[in-house]
């Protein structure tokens, strides 16, 4: 089978040390352009890695270790970080942490990859760690209100390896009441999150739909408490990476909290297609979620790209060329895959107890092959699918039976699934009876948790390895695999292509019963030469350098996110003073998107009545000069606000004036060559015919193709191509402008523009001692730009004029001041011609 060609291989990076020496010049570059950094990281996770228990008086007690969240199996050992085994024991925390003989810290095995990440950042940075200590586990059990005391234990915590870190690390526990760490995890992560993000939709997991609500709100619940916990410790100038799909809605939340923190979000599953995403009924709240971060960051491309797609298709948010982009503010949008502490995997798998359990295994199979696989229980495996492709290959090539075992070890996963213990007992006693004798048993399952010795060993002596998830975001094993292999037989690897590492892997094999055979009949230059491009991978793309990526990347934003200048919110108090000393007041008013809101089809976007409301009134005020300056036609204008005599009114973005109390309309582009109209209706035609859901709205002297109704990629994809045919072939030759509109494309006379109008109304009003002027796209930025240049040759002060943008502060616009939507301009317009006090007055 062949990679997705979309999804390439991840080019090799900068080294630790070049990283390390980007992140500083980094620091340097804005902290001499006056950007605070506190030279501190603050990382959020769902798990802190410390178990805490409590011990109340019975000595016989001693804390169980949790069931190891959903990790890779590696994990579930003792960690690839190398913890010394005598951290594990409570006796031994407590000697290292000096706590209370009461409590017991202990470290928390899992998400190793991801722990050994952040522990690198300590060589150069100050780091806090965010997470839920667990449940505590209380022996005997007993009712305890120790969070305070805890609280400080925690923060004093200190991990196996801490005293080598540079920099200080420091641990803030997140408090969540049982119900709500339950629900959050084992309920929405675990029963509606973790199986649509593997692909699984939930009917094939469980025969009951997942408790939507109660989960859904303990998910935001959880996910509150840990931004304000974030926001507790925060100092100015933090960076904040929040880790994986418990925590997606983290980055919104503290976005709230702290609008202008620095925020990573790094996920750690797979991310789906759209078209399995869109499943989730809270779809839109988890993008959102997501969204608030100032970076999101995947570990595929895929991945990545799945996600810009979701937030199109969901949301009809627009895809930036790098990212998404909300009324002009971007979130970024990458992928870096996390990899291993392969110096330190290196470093663990030549231990001195390993040769001899090596040893064990070649004795114990001698003269087999010996074929290794290591997964959680967990139906994303593909532990089922493994078994039937080995039994195809025993099958389909004879020769292999009796010289070929297949060592298999589960690792219980969260939640025990009976059956799929049951299925696979099932499968492997089947291939057993078929293909095995007496003296020989071709299929071995161990359902253990196995010392990490012994499973270097294994993957150290094995011939291959088969590791074959349906989906997995990364998988570490494969990597574990290769270093193990460095010394001893280069074995080749056997992957799904369902993994996040596959893209990387290259040099891996795929497909399963065929390739079985390729790979125990692979001859030793092959094997040699695949190991070493695999080993170059895991020596160098290391949860090391993805930590330091992730940093250079969340750094290299700042400078945007800085510079960006926010426009103030709209200052109603102000407006109104201004207001009510003008003798002369002018205003100039886009209409969709500014005094309508913007809906699917044009036709539909009829004034609401607050909008009528607030044009009868400022236009009946004799000292008021209304007018609407549009791209819509007359006929539409006419048709909608026609009935308000006193507003004047400009249509096609400047092609038609109809002035004030009368009923003509005014061809400013009469003496225009309009002779492009044809070619360019042609144009639009030729796409319209190739993009489902679009039209054209012929206008007199313009003509718009919109594609809000298109499938949102393909109809973007399609305007860039018409732009593109548009702006390099037509418009050099022709008196045209062509606009990029919302979901749609314009072309006009280039010699018209709002811009124009609204000159000409400032020069026929230069009584005007107030002017109030709102628009939310790029054509009417043509008026803020007019503005800002007639203004002062009027002898307007900035205090006069106000030019106001319907969207975001941090959106790209020539306005002074800005409000969110089109209800805020026109409630601002009521304040203004109502006695009563605007609402910002109350
Ligand atoms: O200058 P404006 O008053 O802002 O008009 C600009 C264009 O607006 C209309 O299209 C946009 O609004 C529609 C209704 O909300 C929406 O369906 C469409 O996707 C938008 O592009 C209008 O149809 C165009 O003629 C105007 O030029």
């Amino acid at each position: 089978m062949t990679l997705d060609a979309r999804d390439p291989p991840i080019p090799l990076i900068e080294s630790l040390d070049e990283l390390r020496v980007s992140v500083d010049r980094l620091e340097r570059e804005h902290a001499a352009k006056g950007v605070t950094l506190s030279g501190r990281v603050i990382h959020v996770s769902h798990y802190l890695p410390i178990v805490a228990a409590l011990n109340t008086g019975d000595q016989s007690g001693v804390p169980t270790p949790p069931k190891t969240p959903d990790r890779e199996p590696a994990d579930a050992l003792e960690g690839p970080t190398g913890l010394s085994p005598i951290a594990n024991t409570p006796d031994a925390a407590l000697a290292l942490n000096d706590v209370s003989p009461r409590w017991t810290l202990t470290h928390r095995r899992g998400h190793s990859a991801m722990h050994s990440g952040i522990r690198s950042l300590s060589a150069t940075h100050e780091q806090v760690i965010i997470g839920w200590i667990g449940a505590i586990h209380l022996h005997p059990p007993t009712p305890i209100n120790s969070e305070l005391l805890l609280d400080q234990k925690v923060a004093n915590y200190k991990g196996p390896d801490d005293a080598l870190d540079a920099k200080p690390v420091s641990y803030a526990s997140v408090w969540l009441d049982d119900a709500t760490a339950h629900d959050h995890y084992e309920g929405y992560c675990k029963a509606t999150l973790w199986p649509l993000f593997h692909y699984l939709l939930w009917q094939d997991v469980t025969t009951e739909l997942p408790a939507e609500d109660k989960d859904w709100n303990a998910y935001v619940r959880a996910n509150e408490a840990y931004a304000k916990r974030v926001a507790e410790v925060y100092k100015p100038g933090d960076l904040v990476w929040i880790h994986d799909y418990h925590c997606l809605l983290v980055p919104r939340f503290l976005r709230q909290l702290i609008p202008d923190a620095y925020i990573g979000l790094f996920v750690h599953t797979p991310f789906p297609s759209s078209e399995v995403f869109r499943c989730l009924p809270r779809r839109k709240e988890i993008l959102d979620g997501m969204l608030g971060a100032n970076l999101v960051c995947f570990q595929t491309y895929s991945y990545a790209r799945h996600f810009s797609s979701s937030c199109v298709r969901v949301c009809g948010y627009e895809s930036a060329p790098s990212g998404i982009d909300i009324q002009g503010v971007i979130t970024t949008v990458m992928h870096c895959p996390v990899g291993i502490d392969a110096g330190r995997v290196e470093k663990d798998s030549h231990r001195p107890g390993i040769a001899p359990k090596m040893e064990t295994l070649r004795n114990l199979y001698q003269g087999k092959k010996i074929i290794v696989g290591r997964d959680k229980l967990d139906v994303v495996k593909g532990i089922l699918q493994k078994m039937r492709a080995f039994e195809k290959f025993l099958r389909d090539y004879p020769q292999w039976r009796g010289k070929v075992v297949m060592i298999q070890v589960t690792s219980p996963a969260l939640s025990d699934s009976p059956k799929l213990e049951r299925q696979l007992s099932e499968i492997v006693a089947h291939i057993n009876g078929e293909y095995g004798s007496l003296d020989f048993v071709p299929v071995h399952h161990y359902h253990q948790v196995i010392k990490k010795d012994e499973f270097y060993a294994l993957l150290s002596v094995a011939d291959l390895a088969l590791i074959t998830p349906l989906r997995d975001g990364m998988n570490t094993t494969c990597m574990e695999y290769v270093i193990c292999q460095e010394k001893t037989k280069k074995s080749p690897l056997i992957l799904s292509e369902f993994m996040g590492i596959s893209p990387n892997m290259t040099h891996a094999l795929q497909g399963v019963a065929s390739q079985i055979n390729y790979a125990l009949t692979m001859d030793e230059s092959e094997k040699a030469s695949r190991q070493t491009a695999l080993y170059d991978i895991a020596r160098t793309h290391t949860s090391h350098t993805w930590a330091a990526v992730l940093l250079k990347m969340l750094l290299s934003l700042i400078e945007n996110h800085n510079t960006a200048r926010k426009t103030p919110e709209l200052d109603r108090v102000l407006l109104k003073s201004k207001y009510l000393s003008a003798k002369r007041r002018l205003i100039m008013l886009d209409y969709d998107g500014t005094l309508t809101p913007i809906v699917k089809t044009p036709s539909m976007a009829v004034p609401p009545l607050p909008t009528l409301e607030a044009l009868e009134k400022l236009s009946k005020d004799p000292r008021n000069i209304v007018y609407i300056i549009s791209g819509r036609d007359g006929v539409f204008l006419d048709q909608h606000l026609g009935h308000i005599s006193q507003i004047g009114f400009s249509a096609e973005h400047g092609c038609f004036v109809k002035e004030r109390g009368t009923s003509t309309w005014v061809n400013l582009s009469e003496a225009l060559d309009m002779s492009w109209m044809s070619e360019v209706k042609e144009i639009f035609e030729y796409y319209t015919e190739r993009t489902t859901g679009s039209f054209i709205e012929m206008k007199k002297s313009s003509i718009t193709w919109h594609f809000r109704a298109s499938d949102p990629e393909w109809g973007l994809f399609q305007c860039k191509q018409c732009l593109d045919l548009l702006e390099n072939n037509v418009a050099p030759k022709r008196p045209i402008e062509v606009l990029v509109g919302k979901m749609n494309l314009e072309v006009r006379p280039v010699a018209i523009n709002k811009g124009e109008i609204a000159k000409r109304l400032l020069y026929t009003y230069p009584d005007a001692e107030f002017v109030f002027c709102a628009g939310d796209d790029k054509t009417d930025e043509d008026m803020f730009r007019a503005l800002g240049t007639v203004a002062v040759e009027l002898f307007l002060s900035s205090s006069q004029v106000f030019s106001t943008s319907v969207g975001l502060s941090s959106k790209k616009t020539l306005a002074s001041w800005h409000v969110t939507s089109p209800a805020e301009i026109v409630d601002a317009l009521l304040g203004l011609c109502n006695d009563s006090p605007s609402r910002s007055n109350l």
